[in-house]
Parts: C-alpha cells; structure tokens; sequence
C-alpha cells in the first residue's frame, strides 16, 4: 500500500540553512524512502524572488517524492494541513552576539507562528524550531499553540550532539557510528552542558565507556565541553556566517529519529518541555537525552548526576527560565 503524502513546512525557506535542508526532506533522508510528501516554503514578503529560484531548484531536482511545492509569505497558507514543521526563519547571530541577544528580534516570529500553527496545522504536528535562541523560541510556540499537546515542539540541540560526537570520534580515533550516547544537557548556547560520561566507544570490537579512559579525563573535563559549547561562535568567525551545512543536517537526524524513532539503548537529545526531571526547572524547553516510540519521546531516567553536572544543568537551567522571563515579557509589549 502506498503511503498517505504528509505536508511540511519550512521556515526561513529561502535562507541558507533550508537551502540545503530542502533537498534531503525532499529527496526521503527523515521520513523514509517511500514517504511522498508536499513541502509548504514560508517566508517573508521580500524573500518571495528568492523563493521561486528555490522553487525553481527543486523542481529541476527531479525527485520523485515531492508531489508538490507550496511558496508563500502567507503563515495561514503554511501551516495549513501541516504534519511536521521545521521553523528556520530567525534571524541568525553575528560575531560578537550572544544567541540570547537574538531573544527580542526573534521571539515575535515564534508567537505568530504558534497561533498560525494552532489555527491551521494538524494537531499531531511535529514542530521542531532551529531559529534562535532555539529553546526559548520553541515555548513560546507551544504557549501560543495551546491547542497542540506541548509533547509535539522540541527545539534543536542535535547540532551541538553531532559536534560532540564529532569530537570523541576524533579523539578516540573511531569512525562517528562507533560513539554513542553522549548528552547535550540545557540550552542550545554557551551555557549548554555536553556530557561524555555515558558515552560509549566501540574499538577494535570491544566497547569502552570513554569516561574510563583516565588519559583523556582533563580533556574531557575542559576543552571538549568549552569546543563544543563555542562551535556555533567558531563557524562564525571563520565563515563570517552561520552554520548552515551541518545545521541542516542535524535538523534532519532530528526530525528523522523523532518520526522513525530511536534504535535500541542508543539516545539523542532533544529540547523538550522539562517535567522537572534530574531537578530541572519546569516548564522551560530543557535539552535532554530521550528515546522516541512511535513518535513519542520519552527523558532517559537514572543517569546519575556528579556534582560537577549538577552545578552545569543548574547554571543552563537558569539562563532559561531567565530568557523565558524576557521573552514573555516582549510577547507582552
Ligand atoms: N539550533 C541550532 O543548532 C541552529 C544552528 C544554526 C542556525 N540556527 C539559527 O537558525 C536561524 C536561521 O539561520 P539561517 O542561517 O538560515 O539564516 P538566514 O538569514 O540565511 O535565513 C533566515 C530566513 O528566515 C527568513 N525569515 C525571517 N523572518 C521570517 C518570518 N517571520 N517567517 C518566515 N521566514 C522568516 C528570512 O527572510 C531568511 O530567508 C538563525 O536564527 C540561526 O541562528 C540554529
Ligand atoms: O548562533 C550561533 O551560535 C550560530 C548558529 C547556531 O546556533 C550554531 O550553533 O551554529
């Protein structure tokens, strides 16, 4: 049997992050090979040339799960129907900024399309916000889409995991599929906490906790966390952009893992609305490691928490409930 088409919204569509994004969502890399699909393209007024260039591009990509393209600066139009939404359109951070900085420019966005989503969307929309300050973008969507279960928006935080396991993979001399279960903690900014005390490297046929290995203890105490929590303020020093290629990427494994769920023991991590869990503040988008079920994440449980962590997940937690403060205050003006 065939499968029904799902329709998806693209924020941002004709900015740089989408320009690569667009392909795989349209060529079967997150909801599968046999998945055809319609894509929603939402930008602004002024982006609208842009856009029918990229309309352009993906018609001549010739793919054949995309049964059809749908450009509009119109956010009724977007999100009419929509099954899952990747909401890119913010403006990025430039040398210098802070992603916090980006809180009063961007957060509006994220009200406006919280409503356009809960008036147009399908209730069972899967919304993932890559535009930042990501984490708290994303609760204020969820507070302006009261309708939608809070379950269904998570922020990313899959960039700074691939970053991570990047990193270890390096290090430890492995191929990136031999590193598994490390954990990015807290906010997608510099005070995020990734945390290689769970992961796990597979070498020379055996597997290893890489915490064990008391050669790489200060390095993983140091430069691998500040490395990965400054990659983002890295690529744009170098790029005098941001990252695009990779963030892309990441927003695919996201979404992928989310709608095909999580293989085994092996956990990802995802901004999610905190329940409290590992003594989170709640009620604030928390990155945690999860395991997703048909389509349902799940916080991994039990990891235990040293004091050095304790004092990382509380310093992040506390950036958010700061920026909530901000941003429900400029929802307000
Ligand atoms: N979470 C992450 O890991 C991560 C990683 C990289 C970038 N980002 C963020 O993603 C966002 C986009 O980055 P980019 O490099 O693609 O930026 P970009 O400037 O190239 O593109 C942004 C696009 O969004 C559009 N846009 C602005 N307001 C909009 C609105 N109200 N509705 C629809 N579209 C709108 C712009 O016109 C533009 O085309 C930035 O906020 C950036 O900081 C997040
Ligand atoms: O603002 C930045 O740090 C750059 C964009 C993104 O958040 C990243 O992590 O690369």
């Amino acid at each position: 049997m065939p499968l029904e088409p799902i329709r998806v919204v693209v924020t941002g569509a004709a900015g740089q992050i989408a320009y690569s994004l667009l392909y795989q969502l349209a060529k079967g890399d997150v909801f599968g090979p046999d998945q055809p699909l319609y894509l929603h393209l939402l930008d602004i007024p002024v982006m609208m040339g842009v856009l029918e260039g990229v309309v352009m591009e993906l018609m001549d990509c010739a793919l054949p799960l995309l049964l059809g393209v749908v450009p509009t600066a119109d956010p009724a139009e977007g999100f009419k129907d929509i099954d899952a939404a990747f909401l890119v359109g913010a403006m990025p951070r430039k040398e210098g900024m802070e992603r916090k900085d980006l809180l009063a420019a961007n957060v509006k966005i994220f009200k406006v399309q919280g409503q356009a989503l809960d008036q147009h969307a399908k209730k069972t929309v899967k919304v993932l916000v890559v535009g930042n300050p990501a984490n708290t973008n994303a609760l204020i969507c969820s507070k302006y889409a009261p309708s939608i279960p809070r379950e269904n928006f998570s922020a990313m935080t899959r960039l700074d995991q691939n970053r991570a396991q990047a990193q270890l993979a390096a290090r430890f001399g492995v191929g990136i599929d031999n590193v598994r279960n490390v954990i990015i903690w807290g906010n997608h900014s510099s005070t995020q906490y990734p945390d290689a005390r769970f992961a796990v490297v597979t070498k020379d046929g055996g597997e290893s906790r890489v915490a064990d290995s008391a050669a790489d203890a200060a390095w993983l105490q140091d430069q691998f966390i500040s490395t990965v929590q400054k990659r983002g303020a890295a690529v744009i020093a170098a790029r005098k952009m941001s990252s695009a290629m990779s963030a892309a990427k990441a927003a695919c494994d996201h979404m992928r893992d989310w709608w095909l769920g999580t293989t085994g023991d092996k956990y990802v991590s995802m901004g999610v609305i905190s329940d409290g869990s590992y003594n989170t503040p709640k009620d604030i988008i928390f990155s945690f490691p999860v395991l997703v079920k048909d389509k349902q994440w799940t916080i991994v449980q039990g990891l235990e928490l040293d004091a050095f962590s304790v004092q990382k997940l509380q310093q992040t937690g506390q950036e958010l409930n700061e920026e909530k403060e901000e941003a429900l205050a400029v929802c307000q003006d």
